[in-house]
This record gives C-alpha cells, structure tokens and sequence, in this order.
C-alpha cells in the first residue's frame, strides 16, 4: 500500500482543488493536491515538497484532517489529508491540468477522484 498525502488549503474561504491531467490516473478527476511519501519522510515533509513541486508554493502543514483507503485497479493508497496554510508563491501548474478554489457548498458539484470522496463529504458536512 502506498501513502499519499493530500492538502486541506482555504484561503480566502475558498478551497483549492486541482484535476489530474490526462494519462494520470485516475486521469481527469479534481483530487486535494499532494503526493506519495517518499523513504525518510514524515507526511507534513512530503505535503511540503509536493506543493512546491506541483504548483512552486510553500505551505505550512498543520493539524491532520482524516485518512481514506481505496484500492483502485493498480494500486492501493492510505490519503492521509492535512490541514495547510498557505505562506507564498504564486500559483503555477507543474503537475495538473488545472486548479480551482471553490466554496466547501461547491465540492458536490466536482468528479472527484474515488479516493478523495470521503474527504470532500467530510469537509461538506
Ligand atoms: N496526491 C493525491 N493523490 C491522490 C488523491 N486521490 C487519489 O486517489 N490519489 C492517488 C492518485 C495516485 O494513485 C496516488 C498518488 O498520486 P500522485 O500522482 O499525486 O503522486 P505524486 O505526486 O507523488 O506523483 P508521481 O511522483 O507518482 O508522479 O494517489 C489525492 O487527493 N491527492
Ligand atoms: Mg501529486
């Protein structure tokens, strides 16, 4: 099983989301950015390094939110979402197709990515 961590970023009262590109499975869907903890790291460590990675931005990672396990075809992943709080950096697209912020109301109008269902239903309740 693979960790993976995902960002919990409002700014502004709005929330950050961002939709994998094509070819990046699972292609097409609005996921909270982040990524597969690498040897050594600690997951706030690895949420850093990812959103200066995917997007050139520092945060700083603050309390955990929740996890979700999800067994997809290839590959099966524990989504460890943190709360973050955005420091600086503006806003480039390294690794998706695009971001949006959107209002919490608003996450039951995206496709989002099987695993990060249960995240989005917790921060909507
Ligand atoms: N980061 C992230 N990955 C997610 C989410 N939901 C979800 O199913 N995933 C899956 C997709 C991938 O199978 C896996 C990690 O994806 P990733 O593409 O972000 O990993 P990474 O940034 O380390 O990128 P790479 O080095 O593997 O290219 O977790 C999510 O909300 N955030
Ligand atoms: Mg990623």
């Amino acid at each position: 099983m693979k960790t993976v961590t995902a960002a919990i970023l409002m700014l502004n009262g709005k929330i950050l989301i961002a939709r994998r590109k094509k070819g990046d499975a699972p292609e097409h869907k609005w996921e909270f950015p982040g990524g597969k903890i690498e040897p050594g790291e600690t997951p706030e460590q690895c949420l850093k390094r990812e959103m200066m990675e995917e997007f050139g931005v520092e945060v700083e990672v603050k309390d955990f939110f929740c996890s979700a396990i999800y067994r997809y075809q290839h590959i099966e992943i524990e989504l460890l979402a943190y709360h973050t709080v955005y420091l600086e950096g503006e806003f480039q697209l390294n690794a998706h197709a695009e971001i949006k912020w959107i209002t919490l109301e608003e996450l039951k109008d995206y496709d989002f990515a099987e695993a990060d269902i249960p995240i989005a239903h917790k921060l909507y309740a």
